[in-house]
Order: structure tokens, then sequence, then C-alpha cells
């Protein structure tokens, strides 16, 4: 059977500005468990430790919105993510204290090493590990699949490829699937993050999935940075028409997403002019509400800012320089 991972109240807390409270998250992940999803991803949307200046202040600190989801799912798993960095050990030690079962560890495309303590750690204290390999279209399938090994060798269970951007196109996400299968040869799992900044990511969720990837994101609503992720809902109807089984419940989630998911969400998420240069120009999709603010504060175009970026190839982490970037847009105007 597929495996479903809904990341709103992960990833949709970039959208969300990372104001989720403990209504909000026991009330998604009721509707989302009793629609039989089976992996609830909850955190900060930089992952632990992201409530920082750099990356936006949570209004509810993620450990609490962590116990109020293990608190309330009756089946599904609780997922957490990390950025080795961002986060720390200690910090997940306290997820896993906090009842969350799944540890999903994300690195820039090119830096699996950064990883390998946190893997080796997660797996000693018991917690399934997943990896996420991201901007994963910045880089060949070649380079992918290398990286998924330093993080199989590490003791990742699944290694994703992670389209941050919303930037891959329908083959360029099978041949990473493809190139990252062919090297783990059973040593992991394979797993697909998309992002809907050029409209594909159900059809790049099904491009993975046929070219092997048993574990998929999907947002309810697409409640997610950028034009949002894949609906869980759509990627749902559309697994049930193809025969793939994933052991949620179509008019259930459905109804979640409508009735539950879009009211905790400040606003739908659109596929609109900056969210399609995102993919169209390859920059990562957290980037977006970062962008506006600096345009606003700055008086300067949020288009530019992210064209800007994409050519200067920045990464996650780097939010600091669409400041710069904005700065240096503002002077040009003015001189
Ligand atoms: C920390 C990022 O938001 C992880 C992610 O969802 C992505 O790269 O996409
Ligand atoms: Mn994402």
């Amino acid at each position: 059977m597929l495996r479903i991972t809904d990341t709103s109240l992960r990833d949709g807390s970039h959208h969300k500005r990372h104001q989720f409270t403990v209504d909000e998250v026991t009330s998604v992940v009721a509707a989302l468990d009793e629609a039989g999803v089976p992996v609830i991803e909850v955190t900060h949307g930089d992952g632990l430790g992201g409530s920082s200046f750099t990356y936006g202040f949570s209004k509810t600190p993620e450990q609490e919105l962590i116990s109020a989801a293990v608190r309330t799912a009756k089946r599904a798993k609780i997922a957490f993510l990390m950025l080795p960095g961002v986060g720390v050990k200690d910090d997940i030690l306290v997820a896993q204290d906090n009842g969350a079962s799944i540890c999903r560890i994300a690195t820039h495309c090119t830096e699996a090493d950064i990883a390998v303590q946190h893997f080796g750690l997660a797996r000693e204290r018991g917690l399934e590990t997943v990896g996420f390999l991201m901007m994963a279209h910045s880089q060949p399938p070649e380079m992918i699949a290398r990286q998924g090994r330093i993080m199989a060798d590490a003791g990742c269970q699944c290694v994703y490829v992670v389209d941050s951007a919303g930037a891959l196109v329908l083959e360029q996400v099978s041949d990473r699937v493809t190139a990252l299968i062919e090297e783990l040869g059973g040593d992991a799992e394979v797993g697909f993050h998309g992002h809907e900044n050029l409209g594909l990511s159900v059809a790049n969720s099904i491009a993975a999935i046929r070219a092997g990837a048993r574990q998929i994101d999907g947002s309810a609503r697409r409640f997610g940075a950028g034009a949002g992720n894949t609906a869980t809902e759509a990627l749902v109807g559309v697994c049930d028409k193809l025969g793939i089984e994933t052991g949620i419940d179509f008019f259930k989630i459905v109804d979640a997403a409508e009735d539950v998911v879009l009211p905790a969400m400040p606003e739908e998420c659109k596929l609109d002019r900056m969210a399609l240069l995102m993919g169209y120009a390859g920059v990562y999709s957290s980037f977006l509400k970062h962008a506006y603010r600096q345009a606003e504060r700055y008086g300067v175009s949020g288009a530019e800012i992210l064209v800007q970026a994409g050519k200067r190839k920045l990464v996650g982490g780097q939010e600091d320089q669409l400041a710069d970037i904005a700065i240096t847009l503002a002077a040009t105007v003015d001189g």
C-alpha cells in the first residue's frame, strides 16, 4: 500500500507564518485521522527549532503542538521534521518524549552528510526515519542517488526527492526516483514531496509512484509553502481511480480538507504570479512569505526579489539574503 504523509500542519506552517494554535492542530489531526491518513507531520515549517528571527516565531511552541497531535490521533503516527543546525539532537529526544514516532531529517540535496549523527541517534532511540533531499531540481539524478546513499548508510529508512521549489517536471521526478531506487537497492524506500508552483504536484506524485516511490507527501487543501503542496484529497482521488491503494477514504478526506483544514488557513494557497515564478526560476517555496515581507518593507517588487533569489541559487537558511536583495533593489530604484 502507498503511504501518504499529510504535511499540512508542518509545510502549512510556512503559509500561516507559523501561527498554529493547539485547537487548530487538534481539529485537523482528528479529521485527517478519521479519514485514515496514516502519518501526520507537525512542526514549525522549518522544523524543530525553527521558531526564530530568521524563520519567524511560532505562536505556540511546536512541542506543545506535537503533544496535542499525539493526544488526538487514534491511528495516525505523528511525524516531525528537523533540519540539522536549525534543530539540535535534544529536540529530537523531546519530540519523541512527546509521543512522535517518525523523525524526518531534511538537508539541502548536496549536504546529506550533515545529518549522519541525527539519523544515527533517531534509529538508536527506535524512531522511524525519513530523509529529505531538498531542492532536488538543482542536482542531476546521479547526485541525488549519491546523497541518498549517505542518508541510507546513516540509518535513513526512506529517502525523499523533495521538490522544494515545485520546479521538477514529470520525467525529472521519475529520473531522480529511479536513480535513488537503483542506488539504494532495497536498503531504504524512496518518497516524493511535491509543490504546486508549476501546477504539477499530483502528476509529479503519480510519476514518482510509477517509478517506484512508496511514500508520498500531501497537504490537505494544498496547505503549504509557495502554491502549496500536493493536495492530499486530490492525490487520494487520483490514486483510487488508478487502483493505487492508500487506505484513505476519499469522501472523508474531501470533507476534512474543506470543513476543517480550510478554516485553519489564512487564505487558499494560490497558483499566482509569485508562485509560478518560483517554480519557473527554481526558488525555495518557503521564501514566498519572506519575499512579500521584504518587498513591503523596502518598497520593491516581490517578484523581482524571487527572480534574483533564483539567480543567486539561494537555498533554505539563506532567508536573510532576501533582505539583502530587497535593499539592493531599493538602492537601484532610488539611485
Ligand atoms: C524546511 C522545508 O520547508 C522542507 C520542505 O518542505 C521543502 O523543502 O519543500
Ligand atoms: Mn515543502
